[in-house]
């Protein structure tokens, strides 16, 4: 048998007494644990600790699997995202990315696996608009904007919750409202375009209107999906900083396949591969990674 932290604190020639000393415990002959209970402490004391880790996490995904027709899209996979935090995701095409997008906000199940928002969500047990109210925010590539409506108008409507879009274009603002619609338009570098019909926005400009719609909704999480494919240089960059600026107050997940972008991200870099984490760290790091090269950069 082996040795085992004793719990208890012996008095001398006596019974033992409670460690932290005080009222109860009737006396207990000093006999040690038996080891299936030691092991036993020691396991739930490594699930605490895990429990401790996931619960000062955004976003936790542990072991996570999904299988189309027997081929694994997402294969074991462990990320972890902490509160306040901008990850770059990348990797070669096929590697899982936009499934691992779906399976955070409820859109595909996992076969297997932990996905945890906030510490203790089961984002596994949630539908899309239950996690998309919980304060995760998707954004697809392509922007879908409301065409017919002004800039000012897109973000009102999506502040409006759950009114209707009728009844949010004839609601009359707050004072709140106001300031957060100019705070959004201020941040995604619309403020001169607030009357402009959205359909008259370039591709990078209505991009830039699509994050502020979700914005509006005020996510504590934004997934971002290659938001600078078709922008120019500038627009690029802008976008950068753009969503630096955001991830002051949010966690942000931004796929991307552009390395100028992801460079001017200047964050912790994910490569994926196969449905698994491939490489992980600064973009240096996993730029130097011989298995990157092979499977993603070097192509
Ligand atoms: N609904 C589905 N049914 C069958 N196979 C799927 C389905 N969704 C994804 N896959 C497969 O899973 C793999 C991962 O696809 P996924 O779209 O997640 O990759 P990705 O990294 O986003 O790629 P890309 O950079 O091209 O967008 C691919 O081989 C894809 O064909």
């Amino acid at each position: 048998m082996t040795d085992a932290p004793d719990t208890t604190t012996a008095t001398a020639g006596g019974p033992a007494a409670p460690a932290s000393g005080a009222d109860v415990a009737p006396a207990q002959p000093n006999v040690s644990p038996h080891p299936y209970a030691t092991q036993r402490a020691a396991l739930l004391a490594e699930r605490e600790a895990l429990g401790q880790a996931r619960r000062d996490t955004l976003l936790y995904l542990d072991g996570v699997t999904k299988s189309f027709d027997g081929f694994k899209a997402i294969n074991n996979l462990s990320l972890v995202i902490q509160k306040g935090e901008m990850r770059a995701i990348i990797g070669p095409n096929g590697a899982g990315k936009t499934t691992m997008m779906d399976i955070i906000t409820g859109k595909t199940r996992p076969d297997e696996g932990e996905v945890y928002f906030a510490g203790d969500v089961d984002l596994t047990k949630q539908d899309e608009a239950a996690i998309a109210n919980m304060g995760i925010g998707r954004k697809f590539q392509k922007p879908t904007v409301f065409e017919s409506h002004t800039v000012a108008d897109n973000i009102r409507m999506s502040l409006a919750g759950s009114r209707s879009i009728f009844a949010a274009l004839l609601h009359r603002d707050s004072a709140g409202e106001r300031q957060t619609v100019a705070d959004i338009l201020e941040t995604t570098r619309l403020t001169a375009k607030a009357g402009t019909l959205a359909a008259d926005l370039s591709h990078g400009q209505k991009q830039w209107l699509e994050i502020g719609m979700l914005l509006a909704q005020d996510p504590e999480l934004l997934l971002v999906d290659e938001p600078v494919a078709g922008m120019t240089d500038a627009e690029t960059e802008e976008t950068a900083r753009l969503l630096r600026e955001i991830a002051r107050t949010r966690s942000v997940v931004v796929v991307e396949h552009d390395m100028h972008f992801v460079r001017a991200l200047d964050v912790k870099v994910t490569c994926l591969h196969e449905g698994s984490v491939l490489s992980e760290g600064t973009l240096d790091h996993v730029s130097a990674d011989p298995r990157v090269v092979e499977v993603y950069l070097g192509r």
